[in-house]
């Protein structure tokens, strides 16, 4: 079994759903959301911006071992395609590429095991044509939900597009949040919408995705990094890909070490996808090394995190194949400069 298959195992999630929203509580487990340990939150803005700014120079991933490393950022990516004029026929190509990213005689000169993709991201329009074009791959469909990518749409049908995309085979579900929530410090609301999405993904994992390009400071990301993971988000997620700033090394930061205070406090672990403008093989090597760093080797797989990437995979085939081939690129020979 693959990394990639892993993904759909139950340790992702470390409770049955039913507890869910109870214990991933962690204070006032009766009550709901603790307002005081949001308030206490805080993200040291110039710190976490100097220590991302610093991170491409700390080469933690070692040449040597680049070529697994990008073999396992392949496993990591939530291959992805959101655009208005997605087909049948592009997301069967997709599909075809997640199963067999890398060519077999590429893996095979580096000495690396088969690998698919971590999942597969799509529109709900789309979830039928990947089920079927997936099946028996044990690949995850993954689709956005809750009115993506603005998640203004009439409430009620935020949470249906979450139970339709389920039934139609999607097993995970990214969600997008309401930004305003967040925005007007109601974390109660943001809260309460989180749990209500929570409920309705039923067994499927769910993705937060806080946008957070639209959130103003990064104490605003933490806080809502960690009211989403108080009312059950299995990951918590940067972007929808379409705002005008995406992934940063600083919201990373920011939100892995949310993650970070989360499972000290509670005993969970949730996972972390970047998402947007994510599409050269040495960023990739970045993120990975600070997912490294910060919360160690547990999280460097597809269970615990994602890349959510049209484009990312294309530069890593190259950058292998030009490993396996001994043609180096300019970028491959520094990918964390
Ligand atoms: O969630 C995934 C993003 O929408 C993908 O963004 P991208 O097209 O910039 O790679």
């Amino acid at each position: 079994m693959t990394d990639a298959q892993t993904a759909t195992d139950a340790s992702v999630r470390t409770a049955p759903s039913d507890q869910l929203p109870q214990l991933h509580l962690p204070r006032n487990a009766g009550t709901g959301l603790d307002l005081d340990w949001v308030a206490r939150v805080q993200a040291n803005t110039s710190a976490i911006e100097r220590r991302a700014a610093t991170l491409p120079g700390r080469r933690s991933v070692k040449k040597a071992y680049q070529a697994a490393w990008l073999a396992r950022a392949v496993t990591c990516i939530d291959l992805t395609t959101l655009a208005g004029d997605d087909t049948p026929g592009r997301v069967r190509r997709l599909c075809a590429k997640a199963r067999q990213p890398v060519r077999a005689d590429i893996l095979d000169a580096l000495d690396l095991p088969a690998i698919t993709t971590g999942a597969v991201c799509v529109y709900h329009e789309m979830v039928p044509t990947a089920v079927e074009a997936l099946e028996g791959t044990g690949i995850p469909i993954a689709a956005v939900s809750t009115g993506f990518p603005a998640g203004l749409s009439p409430y009620h049908l935020r949470v249906k597009e979450i139970e339709e995309s389920v039934k139609a085979g999607a097993k995970e579900i990214d969600i997008v949040i309401s930004r305003r929530h967040v925005l007007t410090g109601n974390w109660q609301a943001l809260y309460d919408e989180m749990a209500e999405f929570r409920a309705a993904c039923g067994d499927a994992h769910v993705k937060a995705i806080l946008a957070t390009g639209e959130l103003g400071t990064l104490r605003n990301v933490a806080r809502a990094s960690l009211v989403c993971m108080m009312a059950g988000a299995d990951f918590i997620k940067t972007s929808t890909g379409k705002e005008s700033v995406n992934a940063t090394l600083p919201v990373t930061l920011t939100m892995i070490r949310a993650i970070r205070a989360y499972e000290a406090a509670t005993g969970f672990k949730v996972g972390y996808k970047p998402a947007g403008g994510i599409s050269k093989a040495k960023d990739a090597l970045v993120y990975l090394s600070m997912i490294k760093e910060e919360l160690g080797d547990r999280w460097l797989r597809p269970d615990l995190f994602r890349f959510g990437a049209s484009s990312l995979l294309g530069d890593i085939e190259r950058q292998l194949e030009h490993h396996a081939t001994g043609q180096y690129s300019a970028s491959y020979r520094h990918p964390m400069g």
